[in-house]
């Protein structure tokens, strides 16, 4: 039987183009030896990106601003607050702008606020006219601290910093996720926000099931396609890497599946990479990646029922 040409861009150390119709196949053969092959493709990940400058995250008024030592901010893609004059450090976030299918600021990855830097993140929030949140930790993981409790805990308002006041006006939880409505004001303006906070996502690993967070990453993409008009949708879990470049990855890769002849699993992760260390943390997380391409061949997921 003749093999199929199976386009591997080894010329090209960016990218690893896989043609659909290949996919079984190229996905097979990652996974022989104990994913050996896998393993080889993601160690080829393990450097990229980490010769850039986080010379504010490493500053000392920003030390504390930190949640992870060994999680930094690069200064190129890192999203700037408006700072204030007397202030050093003042406009900074431990946050990345990451590029989407859409565009290249169409996600902000950030660490699960910290204590401290509460106000920060809705500052950030209101500065970049976000419309969307996307939490994929508890606040608290195998009694760790993971996440600041940044929203309130019910309809009273809340003021989240000196001039910004936040209420919950909705909470609703289902199996997988929980969905809350935020209205946050400045002055005499109000905007809506919206959290998705999916809960069952363990930390360094994979769902036990991809079905609840395929559909979770669908509604998400549904709700961010009413609001092409608004800024970044942000994302965190609690170093804003792992689980947030996963998302991100299935978020791209399912409308890849449906718009092109081909997927670039590596190339994305690796562009990740060059915006924030570390996105798409382990090896279970890149083989996730691939999972969900060949599930979704297979025709594992049936979405009309969504
Ligand atoms: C493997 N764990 C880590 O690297 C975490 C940061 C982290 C990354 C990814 C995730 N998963 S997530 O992005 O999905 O939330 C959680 C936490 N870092 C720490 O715990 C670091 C230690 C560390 C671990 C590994 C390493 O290579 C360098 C330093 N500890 C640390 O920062 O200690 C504080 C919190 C007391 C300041």
């Amino acid at each position: 039987q003749d093999r199929p040409k199976i386009e591997l861009n080894s010329v090209d150390r960016k990218s690893k183009v896989i043609q659909l119709v290949d996919f079984k196949q190229v996905y097979d053969e990652l996974r022989q030896d104990s994913s050996y092959k896998f393993a080889g493709e993601f160690f080829e990940l393990k450097e990229v990106g980490k010769d850039q400058t986080t010379e504010a995250s490493l500053l000392s008024a920003n030390r504390g601003k930190n949640r992870y030592t060994n999680i930094l901010a690069y200064d190129k893609t890192r999203v700037k607050l408006g700072a204030t004059d007397d202030d050093p450090g003042s406009d900074y976030i431990n946050a990345n702008f990451i590029a989407g299918n859409n565009s290249k600021r169409e996600f902000i990855a950030t660490q699960g606020p910290l204590p401290g830097t509460k106000e920060d993140f809705w500052r950030m929030c209101w500065e970049q006219n976000t419309p969307i949140i996307v939490a994929l930790c508890q606040v608290v993981e195998r009694g760790r601290i993971k996440c600041d409790h940044y929203w309130p805990y019910d309809s009273d308002p809340e003021w989240v910093g000196s001039d910004l006041q936040l209420v919950m006006e909705r909470e609703s939880t289902l199996p997988n996720w929980t969905e809350r409505d935020f209205i946050l004001t400045k002055g005499e303006t109000s905007r809506r926000i919206k959290q998705y906070h999916f809960t069952v996502w363990p930390d360094n690993g994979v769902p036990s099931s991809l079905e609840p967070l395929v559909k979770f990453v669908r509604q998400v993409r549904f709700e961010m396609n009413r609001f092409l008009d608004r800024g970044p949708t942000i994302i965190h879990c609690s170093a804003g890497v792992g689980r947030t470049g996963t998302f991100v990855g299935f978020d791209r890769l399912l409308q890849d599946y449906e718009n092109k002849s081909y997927v670039d699993i590596f190339g994305m992760v690796y562009e990740m990479r060059m915006s924030r260390c570390l996105m798409v943390q382990t090896e279970a997380q890149y083989i996730c990646l691939h999972e969900l391409v060949y599930d979704l061949q297979m025709g594992k997921y049936n979405f009309d029922r969504d």
